[in-house]
């Protein structure tokens, strides 16, 4: 999709409110620390969200409802019915609709003054310089670390002040790069993390009020920096505990002089190829792996075909037990053993044993099935039982291809996906 230009002149022009604006505004007008020219500010500014998922909709409809100038609201992704738990700005009756356009669609029923401008697009090394040139802030609502980094080389390449939220499970991180001197993303993290330590909300789970609470304080952060009382996040962070109730805001270090991109002698002087240099996609979708070779795998109908006839076997779910609780394969001898407990040896004891017995009970060895949500981790599963069952060399070991997920679109449509 072609990128929209904001339609408006890039620099807005206001000297005044008019009476609306002072009607609309009031309550916040009347603060001394915001006042008519604060106000006045806010609407010249510019301010654009990247991702209108868990922390995008809270940020926006603040924003909008402080009576920015402009704001940008660039998202790739599609409304789903998993996002309308935090995602608060999108409806059932939009699901299937760009992120963008829903969020937009609701931001402009609440204050129509501002200036909106979707982008349906993956912000990416193309067109993130020219996008993001065209505002004053910007507010980092993503959540992967490709994009972390892009952001804050072209913020820091633009000079524009990145407000930077993160939320997962019960905790939720807030803080300001590349603002008032403060330091920038790779000051503070020069190396992205391993892709496999990351963890998302789709894996790792979220509450959908505590992106909504970090969302909230970016957008604070925000109007503040664009009304001139600037923030008080640069080079601090704020750590959010939903659990204990706790924010804790800690000093970061500073600037480093030595930072490839904001640091006296810069090696990095244009944007590069984020995926690459994180080894992992920018984005958190689904991603099927493969370990295993096609003989080491069943399909869902496959599986389906060995449970109607009866065919002994040994079920192992490598999910967490809490996710055995949503739904499970009709296999009522289902082993639970997630798959980070793969790994410990009194599982690993309970595993042989319950192979021992099963396989006493049968005349030939039983084959274990692995089978988890999606069939990436019964992958690295089935990698892992093979070496623990190495002295059983004549045991077969598959999972099924897919998981959970196959099932439900191959085998039984009423099958929860979650
Ligand atoms: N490079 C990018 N360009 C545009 N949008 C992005 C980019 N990276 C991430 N996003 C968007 O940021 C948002 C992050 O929000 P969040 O994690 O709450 O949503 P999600 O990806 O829909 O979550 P879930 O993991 O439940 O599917 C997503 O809507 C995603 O599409
Ligand atoms: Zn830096």
């Amino acid at each position: 999709m072609p990128i929209k230009d904001i339609r408006k002149e890039s620099v807005l022009n206001n000297k005044e409110l008019d009476n609306d604006d002072i009607s609309r505004y009031s309550r916040q007008l009347i603060l001394p620390e915001i006042g008519v020219q604060g106000q006045i500010r806010l609407k010249n500014s510019k301010i654009l969200i990247v991702g209108a998922g868990g922390l995008g909709c809270p940020a926006a409809i603040y924003l909008s409802a402080a009576g920015v100038g402009i704001l940008g609201i660039v998202d790739y992704d599609e409304v789903e019915i998993s996002n309308l738990h935090r995602q608060i700005l999108h409806a059932e009756s939009r699901v299937g609709l760009p992120k963008s356009q829903s969020a937009f669609i609701t931001c402009h029923g609440l204050n129509s003054k501002v200036d909106f401008v979707p982008y349906h697009l993956a912000l990416d090394s193309s067109n993130a310089l020219q996008i993001i040139s065209k505002y004053d802030i910007v507010l980092d609502a993503t959540d992967n670390v490709a994009t972390r980094y892009l952001l804050n080389d072209a913020c820091v390449l633009a000079d524009k002040p990145l407000v930077s939220g993160s939320a997962l499970r019960f905790e939720g991180q807030l803080t300001v790069y590349n603002h008032d001197k403060g330091p920038c993303y790779r000051c503070l993290y020069p190396k992205p993390p391993p892709p496999e330590t990351v963890t998302n909300c789709s894996d790792g789970g979220v509450l959908g009020v505590v992106p909504g609470i970090i969302g909230c304080l970016q957008a604070l952060e925000a109007i503040k920096i664009a009304a001139g009382i600037s923030t008080s996040f640069s080079e601090r962070m704020l750590l959010f505990d939903g659990i204990d109730g706790l924010f804790r805001n800690i000093r970061l270090r500073g600037r480093q002089v030595n930072c490839p991109i904001c640091g006296d002698n810069p090696t990095i002087t244009k944007l590069i190829d984020y995926e690459e240099f994180c080894g992992a996609k920018a984005t958190d979708k689904d991603k099927d792996i493969s370990l295993l070779q096609e003989n080491q795998r069943l399909s869902s109908k496959e599986y389906k075909r060995l449970l109607v006839n009866k065919t002994p076997h040994i079920l192992i779910d490598v999910r967490q037990p809490v996710e055995l609780d949503i739904c499970q394969l009709p296999n009522p001898n289902t082993i639970n053993i997630p798959v980070s407990h793969l790994k410990k040896e009194e599982k690993m004891k309970e595993v042989k044993t319950s192979i021992d017995q099963l396989n006493s009970n049968c005349d030939i060895t039983v084959p274990i099935i692995v089978v988890c949500r999606r069939g990436n981790d019964s992958q690295a599963a089935v990698n892992e039982l093979k070496n623990i069952l190495s002295d059983k060399d004549n045991i077969t070991i598959q999972d099924i291809r897919g998981g959970l997920h196959a099932w439900a679109k191959q085998v039984d449509p009423n099958f929860p996906v979650y």
